[in-house]
């Protein structure tokens, strides 16, 4: 999916939420530990429920590979489920890769061939030649660690380097890269005022922004230093909305907890 046709799904559902399907066995009602595949249910009641609030889906890898093969299977399964029933949902893989470039490119294989993701989460440490093998596949989105959510991003993210602060230095850096315009970056929603500062850097790109709900980020704040006339959010929420209820209706609270914040949206987009 182009970022084009992204932001035609934004304005036409009036929101830019994205679910995280950060599903742990541990957590999903009990009753669903009886089925062939308890992950893949889960995933499939909660995509169902709230599939009218959100433009994009974003399974962060680790819970599916935290069950070895079975949990691949389960990924698998609710990617190509969501390819086939919502076809018009962006799809991000949060699974933060990144190597020498001969490797890399076997990442984005598989994420991108093999699974079919429209993006994938990136992290810079390694550099350009780590990076611009995910570039090069059309119409699929890298998505670069630049400012992350948790407390640990103060450890080296904001220090300076050469009197500029390394998440600055990042997104500069990479907007040199071969295939530049397939970037978009990883904000967290926790240093929402660093947004007013990353856009003047980047005015038009996409964010996903990580961090509203379980982590105490603010969807107000950061539509207010982050929002562009395009919009160029995508506001992650996972722990807020997939485990609002661990009860038989968890789907329908899912559902509700979603549509609160698409309202949520909707009052945003209306300011724009
Ligand atoms: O800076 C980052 C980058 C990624 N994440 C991921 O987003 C979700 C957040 O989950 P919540 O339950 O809404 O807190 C999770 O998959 C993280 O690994 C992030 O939080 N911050």
């Amino acid at each position: 999916m182009t970022s084009q046709e992204l932001t035609e799904q934004i304005f036409k559902k009036q929101t830019f939420l994205c679910v995280g399907l950060d599903t742990d066995i541990d957590k999903i009602p009990t009753y669903l530990l009886s089925e062939k595949d308890p992950v893949f249910s889960f995933n499939k009641a909660i995509i169902d429920a709230t599939h009218q609030s959100c433009v994009a889906y974003k399974p962060n890898i680790a819970f599916y590979e935290a069950l070895g093969a079975s949990g691949w299977r389960s990924l698998k399964k609710t990617i190509e489920y969501l390819h086939t029933e919502y076809p018009e949902l962006y799809t991000i893989a949060d699974a933060k890769r990144g190597d020498i470039g001969n490797t890399s490119r076997m990442y984005a294989k598989a994420f991108f061939e093999d699974l079919g993701f429209d993006s994938i989460t990136v992290a810079p440490y390694m550099g350009k030649d780590s990076v611009e093998p995910f570039l090069e596949f059309e119409n699929k989105h890298t998505i670069l660690l630049a400012l992350t959510s948790n407390e640990g991003a103060y450890d080296f993210q904001t220090q300076k380097v050469d009197g500029e602060e390394l998440y600055k230095k990042v997104i500069k850096t990479s907007l040199d890269w071969n295939n530049s315009e397939n970037l978009m970056y990883v904000v967290g929603a926790t240093k929402a005022e660093y947004l007013a500062e990353i856009r003047k850097i980047i005015p038009e790109n996409f964010l996903l922004v990580p961090g509203v709900g379980a982590q105490g980020g603010s969807l107000e704040e950061v539509c207010k230093y982050g929002i562009t006339s395009n919009v160029g959010l995508l506001v992650n929420s996972s722990r807020k909305i997939i485990y609002a209820s661990d009860s038989s209706n968890f789907a329908e609270i899912a559902g509700a907890k979603a549509e609160a914040i698409q309202n949520q949206m909707k009052d945003e987009l209306a300011k724009l």
